[in-house]
């Protein structure tokens, strides 16, 4: 909703809603995340995830919950898969922002079995394997980041 939409004007905008603390920010569906290098009080709490189940995007503040929970609606109401493309230079915030997308898609709408939690739990045994620390991140893997969300008829 900025009047006028253009790098400088995002930049401050964004740069304006960090200093509040508000690391994430729509440009229409798509999802900006600033890394803050450190844990903002009830960011990802249990009733944040709750906050956002079901709701249309939009209606509640940015956040990558969002992004996740539209995934999930569109996956069930197009009948079709979905791909969440994660982006951005090392350290940006991939790695930590899938990981949030795993754990609320696995949290709202998992099947409360022992499945959910091998999801989530998998993760750190593959960066065990797979990442490294680098000058940009003590825990690099390197890679781009996507969450395919598989539509399945059963
Ligand atoms: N939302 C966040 N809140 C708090 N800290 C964060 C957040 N996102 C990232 N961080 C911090 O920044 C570090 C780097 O983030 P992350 O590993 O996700 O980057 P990346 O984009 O995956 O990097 P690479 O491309 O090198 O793998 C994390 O280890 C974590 O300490």
């Amino acid at each position: 909703s900025l009047m006028y939409l253009n790098e400088a004007t995002l930049l401050n905008n964004v740069r304006v809603r960090y200093s509040k603390e508000k690391i994430y920010t729509f440009v229409a569906n798509i999802l900006i995340a600033v890394n803050p290098y450190y844990d903002i009080p009830k960011l990802y709490s249990p009733e944040t995830i709750q906050k956002y189940r079901g709701r249309s995007l939009g209606t509640l503040p940015p956040h990558v919950y969002a992004i996740a929970d539209k995934a999930y609606r569109d996956m069930r109401v197009l009948k079709m898969s979905q791909s969440i493309i994660v982006s951005g230079e090392s350290g940006a915030g991939k790695t930590e922002n899938t990981k949030f997308v795993l754990r609320y898609l696995t949290s709202s709408y998992g099947t409360g079995q022992d499945i959910d939690e091998r999801i989530v739990e998998a993760n750190p045994l593959l960066e065990a394997f797979g990442n490294a620390k680098t000058v940009r991140n003590n825990n690099s893997s390197r890679f781009g980041k996507f969450v395919e969300i598989h539509f399945n008829e059963k």
